[in-house]
This record gives structure tokens, sequence and C-alpha cells, in this order.
């Protein structure tokens, strides 16, 4: 099978004309600008001209349940609403310590969960683990909890409920993507196929997190205080008495379900193909694998130990490898945007007349980047043991510590930046870091001798977000 995406099109032309600011690409009858190379130029579309060059109704189809946070454009009164209400979610240090606790009480059940149905031995090895999808578990589990206090059970249950819970989130997000390029009617009428399992799976998306809203709305109506670690869900819902919003101001049922989905759909996904790309990653570089788990037995004693600091402030080798693997693997390959002006909008001096499309490149940015070091992986590229901490440094780290990216001095765009950047980044951070420090104290992870050869063959490629066309397999050789 021969897999392109269209991100690379975009940088093999910046490639060939390295003196270019800006490329013009035409994909069929549809045409777009991409820029990726000059620092100024992405600021300028992504932070200085957020509200004229927007999302337009570019990503409408994401608003499954009517405009969210992702899909709506800036100019839209809901995009602020949501984004200042889900904001301290994913940013406060009291709600990241809440992503630690529940993504430290997750973990040994997936461990259990693993060594009961996959080929495990009584040394504590574990088998043939296909992680792809075991990585959308845990993800999927931490999200649900912290943001909607709601328990999937994924690792409580079988293997038998865990595919019908991919299953229908498989056939929700599917349908989605058919939704860029089939009309709407199709999928109200056509009864079979993706079509009716889409429908299918909307309609149970919209029955739980109607249950998830009635159980929280009568919890808030028992308890109006917010607390400091509160789930998503009774924020919002709290927020609109403690705010003292009008009818007007607050969520409607149908934003509440929008809202519930784009963080579900956003939350989980990225993080566990950045985790599935990190593993293969330490997989087959076992000379990088060993250097880390040096530096996590030298930081952490056991792992009953691990702390929140120890994940934020300590493993400057394992923050430096996960920035590197989002450079090569970068999760998310581009930020669409529109010229939403009204008689269009000037961006790097070039006028654009309203309606056109202008991609930042994210996945040539980061290839690009580091003086095109394209897919030259270098664990140790953001380890500086020499680098000496400025007063500015320590202001920037916040609660992040040292696990905070930066644009500027990282010449990394992962997260996207300005006022529409990622609101998950934080969290995301967090887990990926704390789930690999959680797996390599126990185990070394090695592509199981028999699929060598089939694993290196598997093809990634962009659906959305960066993917493989089949899942990897690892064998979890358990540490003495
Ligand atoms: C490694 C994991 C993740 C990556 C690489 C990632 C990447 C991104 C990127 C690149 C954008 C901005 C797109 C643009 O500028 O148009 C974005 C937006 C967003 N992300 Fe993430 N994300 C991750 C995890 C998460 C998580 C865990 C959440 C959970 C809350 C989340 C929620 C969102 C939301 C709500 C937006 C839209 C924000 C807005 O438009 O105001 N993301 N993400």
């Amino acid at each position: 099978m021969f897999v392109f995406h269209g991100y690379l099109c975009g940088m093999k032309a910046f490639q060939k004309y390295p003196n270019e600011a800006m490329i013009k690409i035409q994909q069929g009858p549809d045409v777009y600008f991409t820029i990726a190379k000059d620092k100024e130029m992405i600021k300028e579309v992504l932070i200085r001209k957020y509200r004229t060059v927007g999302k337009g109704e570019f990503l409408a189809p994401v608003g499954l349940f009517g405009p969210n946070v992702f899909s709506a454009d800036s100019n839209n009164p809901l995009w602020k609403k949501h984004r200042t209400l889900s904001n301290p979610i994913f940013s406060n240090v009291s709600h990241l310590r809440n992503v630690f606790r529940v993504t430290m009480e997750e973990l040994p059940k997936m461990i259990q969960f693993w060594t009961k149905y996959y080929d495990a031995d009584k040394n504590g090895n574990i088998r043939n683990v296909n992680t792809t999808q075991e990585l959308k578990s845990v993800t999927l589990t931490v999200i649900n909890r912290v943001a909607f206090d709601y328990d999937i059970e994924i690792f409580d249950k079988t293997p038998e409920h865990r595919d019908e819970v991919h299953g229908w989130i498989s056939d929700l997000l599917t349908g989605l993507m058919y939704k860029f390029v089939f009309p709407e009617y199709l999928f109200e009428i056509v009864p079979f196929g993706i079509f009716k399992r889409f429908k299918d799976a909307k309609n149970r998306f919209r029955d739980t997190a109607m249950t998830m809203v009635l159980k929280k709305t009568k919890e808030a109506e028992l308890d109006h205080q917010v607390k400091d670690d509160e789930d998503l869900l009774s924020l919002l819902l709290k927020s609109a008495n403690t705010l003292k919003l009008s009818e007007e101001e607050r969520l409607s049922n149908d934003e509440l379900v929008s809202a519930i989905f784009i963080i579900f759909f956003a939350g989980f996904e990225t993080s566990s193909t950045s985790l599935n790309f990190m593993l293969r990653l330490l997989a087959t570089n076992p000379e990088i694998q060993e250097k880390l788990i040096e530096e996590i037995d030298r930081d952490i004693p056991s792992l009953d130990s691990i702390k929140f600091e120890d994940i934020t402030e300590k493993l400057p080798y394992l923050t430096s490898f996960m920035k590197e693997a989002f450079r090569v693997k970068i999760p998310v390959g581009g930020a669409t945007r529109v010229i939403t002006k009204k008689g269009g909008e000037t961006v790097g001096g070039q006028f654009f007349e309203e309606g056109t499309v202008v991609n930042v490149g994210l996945y040539a940015q980061h290839k690009l980047s580091h003086n095109n070091a394209m897919d030259d992986f270098k664990f140790d590229r953001f380890f500086n043991p020499e680098k000496i901490e400025t007063e500015e440094d320590k202001m920037d780290k916040g609660t992040m510590g040292n696990l905070s990216m930066d644009f500027q001095k990282d010449e990394l765009i992962t997260f996207s930046i300005g006022p529409r950047d990622c609101l998950g980044r934080r969290m995301a951070l967090l887990e990926i870091k704390l789930i690999l420090v959680y797996l390599l104290k126990q185990y070394r992870i090695k592509v199981p001798e028999h699929l060598k050869e089939q694993q290196a063959k598997i093809k990634e490629t962009y659906i959305v977000t960066r993917t493989v066309l089949e899942p990897y397999i690892f064998d979890y050789e358990k540490r003495n």
C-alpha cells in the first residue's frame, strides 16, 4: 500500500525552495497556502491575527453536536466562554495534581489487565501486548475521569467490553471524517454501513453525555461550592451559579454535549498516539531506553514513591526524549486557518481574499527546524546540563516546572501557539511523562522477536492525527 499525506507535500516544497516563506498547494480542486519556516509569519497568523485569520467554517464538522471550543471561530462568543471556563481544568496546579492522581490509580489496573489477558509468565513478563490499542484505553480512561468524573471501567471488565467501547468510538471518529467529505443528508437517510454506525454511535454518545450531565446537575444542586480540583463538567455547571451568569450565558444541554465531545475527542487520541510512537522509539533504540532507565532509577527510588514534582521538575533526559519524539513524530501535522476578515487580510506582506485557507505546517516546521534535522533522532537534543537558569527561565516555568515547551527557545510547535493553542497541553505532557516513567520503572520494552520484520514495515501516516495502519505490539520484560 502506498501511504502519502499532504503535510509531506508541503515539506518537500519547502525543501525544494528553501528561500520561500510561503508555498501555494493545489490538492485536486482545492488551493491553500502553507507557511512553516518563517517564525514571525507563524506568529502573525496564530497570535497577532487570530481573529481575522480564524477558524471560519473549516472545522464546522468537528462541532458534531453544535459549535465547540475547537471548531468555533475566534469571533464566536461561545469560543471565549468555553475557553475561559475550561482553561483552569487543564492548567491549574490543583487540577494537574488530579491528573497525576487519576493516572497513578489507573496504571496498576492497566498492568493487571495486561497480565490477565496477554501472555504473562510467572516472572512478571507480559508479551505481545497490542500497545496501540491499550494506550487508547488508558488515555480514554484518564480524560473521562479527569474531565467528567466518569469511569468507563475499561480495565475493570473484559477484553470484549474494551473492544466494544473502542468499536463505537472508532465509528464515531470515522464518521466524523466522512462528514468532511459527504453531504449532511446522507447521514440521515443511508440506513447501512458507516453512515448507520455513525448515527448509532452519535446517539450513544449523546445519551452517555446526558447521563453525565444529569448526574452532575444533581450533585451541583446539592453543593454549589467550586472545589480546587473540580472536574470540568461540575465546573461548567457550577460556574453558571457562581458567576451569576444570565440564562443566555449559561451552557445549554446541546452546548454541554458538544463541550464534552470535543474534550473527549481531543483529549485521548493525541496523547495515545504520542505515547505509541515514543514507545516504538524506545523499543527500537535500546541504548536510549537504558539511559532513560538509569535516570529514572537515579531520580525515583520506587514505583510507590513517584511524586508530582518528580514528573514536572526532574528527569531532564526523559523530557528531552519526549520533546525530540514530538519533533520527529508530531501528532498534529498542521493548524488550519481561514481569512475571515471582510474584504481580505494581509499575511507576510501578501494580500489574501476572504475565505482563503492558510495552513501552518507544524509537521514541516518540526522537520526543518534545528538546522533541517529532519528524522535525525537525537534523544538528548534538548538536554543542556551547562545551561544556567536565568530569573526569566524560573518565571516562565509556572506549574509545569521543567516540563514546559516554548516555541521561541525550543523551536517546537507541537501544541500550536497563541490564543487558540492546545487547551490540554499541560495535562498531556504530565500524563505522557508519567506513563513513560511508570512503564520504564518496571519493564524493558521490546519488539517481539517473531514480529520484528512485520512491525518494521508498519506504515505511518496522518488521519487527523499521526497514526499507524497496524498496531504496534511490544513485549514488556520485567526488570529485576
Ligand atoms: C500530545 C497531546 C496533544 C497534542 C499534540 C495536541 C495538539 C493540539 C494542537 C496542535 C492544537 C491547536 C490546533 C490549532 O492551532 O488549530 C490543539 C487544540 C486543542 N486541544 Fe490539544 N493536543 C493534545 C492533547 C490535548 C488534550 C489532552 C486535551 C484535553 C483537554 C486537548 C484539548 C484541545 C482543545 C480543546 C483544543 C482547541 C483549543 C482552542 O481552539 O481554543 N488537547 N491541540
